[in-house]
This record gives structure tokens, C-alpha cells and sequence, in this order.
């Protein structure tokens, strides 16, 4: 049972380490496992829930794997594996266990997904990805409970997304990888960590052409090497970092960040009054001018992220006037507003549109994260508010954010994590 104590009022300067991408890391260990001999080394490794969860989905395949997290690096040695089974005590726990599906149907001929976790953000459909796989020569059986599917050697085939999702592209380019001949995926994610992905699977010796373009060619190849591959710093875990200068008025270096990743949400934040200063590999934020309202509308990259949406309703609480947000990617995303409200904040929401009144000074509250973006959105809330503030489901919270509490403590915040005996998470 985890929460997070937050007393606001603290402004925040110094200097952040902006950790390895959650959203490449998960693709990557399922790469890892369409490596049939050798050992993969992944570094800068975030040290985040859902990476332990990944490791123990790896090994109840039968995979041995190794977390260093002092040295935020994992040895994945999947010459092994054993199950074609996802657990639904594992996988039910993190979205990341539908990209061990391609290794399992290379490997195994089969994968059998016993459940399928993430953030809860309304509907979440995996339809893109199972056409993809049927495509490609699979038989999908969806039962309702159990997804099984099964594979007697894939076969490229002319690929397509209804939207360019990034899971769904991940997964499709790890099926063509090893699938006999040539696919070609249209209308591919553009994010930053697929192109990641995309770098690493080369290196294992993949033929991928087209990244980035939204037009991927995949030519199949027998096989794949283990290699050695250093995961990208996380942009969301930057652009939080940042908006946490931002809502302060403070002024931060964040190590490893790159304003390039941020795509839309750089300019909405400029546009807010926050101004960045990109110093090679540490990008400098500053706000020391009143926050101005701001109109957002999430989209794919380089889009404003979906994931970066409630940070920023919270920093636009304290913008003077009305700020306005319309949530496409997701039709559950608004949970954070009836928390913000408790908190004194003046949010309205109608369908997949957000107005957000401010200036409204925020005060502490015993409120609840609802997922992992709202976790933190409330996390930078309490940084701003009068008093106390608690965060009750802190584990959503852990499944994205490494040393939460310390890299924020380092900035000069006061945030405490807690073991709690009672509630949620
Ligand atoms: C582990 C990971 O990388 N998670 C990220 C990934 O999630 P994820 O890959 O799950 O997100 P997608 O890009 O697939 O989903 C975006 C939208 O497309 C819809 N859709 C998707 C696939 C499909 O087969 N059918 C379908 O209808 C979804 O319901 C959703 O409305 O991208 C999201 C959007 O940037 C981010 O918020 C998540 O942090
Ligand atoms: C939605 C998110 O993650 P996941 O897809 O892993 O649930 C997120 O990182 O905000």
C-alpha cells in the first residue's frame, strides 16, 4: 500500500536525472525475447514497477533474467523459453505484457494471454494488433477471458493501422522481424520510443526501413542476436519534471532530456510562460512570469501527448484564465478533475472536453491516483497547494517514476513516500 505525502510551497531548483523510457523499455525486453542465443544487455534501465514486471513475466516464460538496479541495467538470456503462457497474476498488472506476443509466437508457436493490465483510460482495444497477427498467418481465438493465438511460422503480408498505435506498431514490426518475407505496415507510429525499438532490432539484425515516415518495410530475416542497447531517456518523465518547475516557479536542469522528444508539448508550455534552454544532453526550465492559459488537443507524435494531459491540467489550475483541453486519444482520461476539484481547482468536463478555470490556489487533500499520469498530475498539485497533500494508489504512481520522491526531495520539494497499513495501492 504505497502513497505519497506532498506539503506544497517549495520552489524547485537544481538538478533532475530524467530516467530511461518506460514506454521503450517494455518493447525492448519482448525483443529480447526473439533472441534465440546470447545474452541482451539493456541499460539505463528505469528501476519502475512495471520493469519488475516485465522481469517476472520474462522468467514465467522461462526466460533468466537479471535486474542490476544499481546499475539500472537487465541481462535477458532468452535461449530458453518454456511457456507460451502470459499469467494473469503478472500480466494483468501492466500494459507491457502484450509486447511479449510476437517472441512467444516465434519462439513457441503460440501465445496465450491470460490477461492484460495498464492504465485503466477508458477503452483500450488490441483489435489493430490481432488483425495484424491474422495478416500475417495466425489464428486469433478471443475468449473472454483467455486470448489465444496461434502461429505455424508468420508470413509478411501489406499491414495496416486504423490510428498509428504505438504498442500495436511495436508489435507488428517484432512479428515481420522473423516472419518469412516482406511486411509493410502503413500508417506506423512516429514516437520517439518506436524509433528506439526500431534502432535496437536493427542492431539484433532486423531489416526495418521507414521508421519515423509512418511507412515501415519489415523483410523477414531467420534470425536475431542478442545485443547490447542503452533505452532512451523517458520524455514524459521529462516533460513532468518540467511542468514541476513550471507550477513552483522555479527553475531545473534536467540530465538527459531533450526538448526535440517533447514534439507539441514543448511549444504549449512556451506559449504557458515556461522557457527552456537546450545545453547539449540537459535541457534548462525556467517560469518566473505569471502562467497564461493554454488550448491543448492530445494527439500521436509529435502531437501533444496524451500521457502529459494531466500534468498539465493541473499546472493550468494556476494559469489566469481558462484553459481548454480536448482529450482525443483516449475516452476515460478525465478522472484527475474530481481530484483537482477537492483540491480547489475548477475543472469542468463534458465528453472528451475539459475547461480548466484558473487562477484557483490549490489546497492539500487526501486525494486518489486513478492511474499513473493522474498519480503524478496530483503529485505536482500538492507541490502548488497549501498544506498537505496525499496520494492514495502510489503504486500506479511507482509503475512509470523511478525514485519519485528522491529526485523530487533533490530539487528542493518536500514529497515522502510511504508505506501505508490501510487503503488502496
Ligand atoms: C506501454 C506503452 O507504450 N503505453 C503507451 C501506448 O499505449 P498503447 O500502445 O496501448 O496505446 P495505443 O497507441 O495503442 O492506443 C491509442 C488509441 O488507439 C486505440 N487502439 C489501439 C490499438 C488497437 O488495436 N485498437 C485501438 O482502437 C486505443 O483504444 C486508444 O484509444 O501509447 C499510448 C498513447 O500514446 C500511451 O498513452 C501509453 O503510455
Ligand atoms: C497509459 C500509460 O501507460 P500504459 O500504456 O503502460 O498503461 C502511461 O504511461 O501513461
Amino acid at each position: 500500500m504505497v502513497r505519497y505525502r506532498v506539503r506544497g510551497g517549495n520552489v524547485l531548483r537544481g538538478t533532475a536525472f530524467i530516467q530511461g523510457a518506460k514506454n521503450a523499455v517494455l518493447p525492448m525486453i519482448g525483443a529480447a525475447l526473439l533472441a534465440s542465443e546470447g545474452r541482451t544487455v539493456l541499460r539505463n534501465v528505469p528501476v519502475i514497477e512495471d520493469v519488475r514486471r516485465a522481469v517476472e513475466l520474462a522468467e514465467a516464460v522461462g526466460a533468466k533474467v537479471e535486474f542490476h538496479e544499481s546499475e539500472r541495467t537487465l541481462v535477458i538470456d532468452a535461449s530458453r523459453l518454456t511457456s507460451p503462457v502470459l499469467p494473469a497474476e503478472i500480466a494483468r498488472r501492466f500494459r507491457g505484457s502484450v509486447l511479449f506476443v510476437p517472441a512467444l509466437l516465434h519462439r513457441l508457436g503460440e501465445a496465450i494471454i491470460e490477461g492484460i493490465g495498464g492504465c485503466n483510460l477508458g477503452s483500450r482495444n488490441l483489435d489493430f494488433h490481432y488483425l495484424g497477427y491474422k495478416r500475417l498467418g495466425a489464428m486469433v481465438d478471443e475468449g473472454e477471458a483467455v486470448i489465444h493465438i496461434k502461429a505455424g511460422g508468420l508470413v509478411g503480408a501489406p499491414l495496416y493501422l486504423d490510428t498509428p498505435s504505438h504498442t500495436g506498431t511495436e508489435n507488428l514490426i517484432m512479428a515481420a522481424a522473423l516472419a518469412r518475407g516482406t511486411t509493410v505496415i502503413e500508417n506506423a507510429a512516429l514516437e520517439p520510443e518506436v524509433l528506439d525499438v526500431i534502432t535496437m532490432l536493427s542492431r539484433m539484425g532486423a531489416r526495418i526501413r521507414g521508421g519515423g515516415t509512418g511507412f515501415i518495410t519489415v523483410e523477414g530475416v531467420d534470425e536475431l542476436t542478442a545485443v547490447e542497447h542503452t533505452v532512451m531517456p523517458d520524455r514524459l518523465d521529462a516533460g513532468v519534471f518540467a511542468m514541476a518547475a513550471a507550477i513552483t516557479g522555479g527553475e531545473v536542469s534536467l540530465v538527459g532530456a531533450s526538448l526535440e522528444h517533447l514534439g507539441v508539448v514543448r511549444w504549449k508550455l512556451e506559449q504557458m510562460g515556461v522557457e527552456f534552454e537546450q545545453h547539449g544532453a540537459v535541457l534548462q526550465v525556467r517560469r518566473d512570469r505569471p502562467l497564461r492559459p493554454i488550448n491543448v488537443i492530445t494527439d500521436t507524435y509529435p502531437g501533444f501527448a496524451t500521457d502529459l494531459q494531466s500534468p498539465l491540467m493541473t499546472v493550468a489550475c494556476l494559469a489566469e484564465g481558462s484553459s481548454y483541453i480536448h482529450e482525443r486519444i483516449f475516452d476515460g482520461r478525465f478522472a484527475l478533475a474530481g481530484e483537482l476539484n477537492k483540491m480547489g481547482a475548477n475543472v469542468e468536463v463534458e465528453g472528451s472536453r475539459a475547461v480548466v478555470h484558473g487562477p484557483t490556489p490549490l489546497r492539500g487533500a487526501d486525494v486518489t491516483a486513478h492511474d499513473l499520469r493522474s498519480g503524478i498530475a496530483l503529485v505536482l498539485a500538492g507541490l502548488a497547494a497549501e498544506g498537505e497533500t496525499t496520494i492514495g494508489s502510489g503504486y500506479l504512481i511507482d509503475r512509470g517514476h523511478a525514485a519519485l520522491a528522491q529526485r523530487m526531495q533533490a530539487l528542493g520539494a518536500d514529497v515522502v513516500r510511504e508505506i501505508s497499513t490501510s487503503g488502496e495501492g
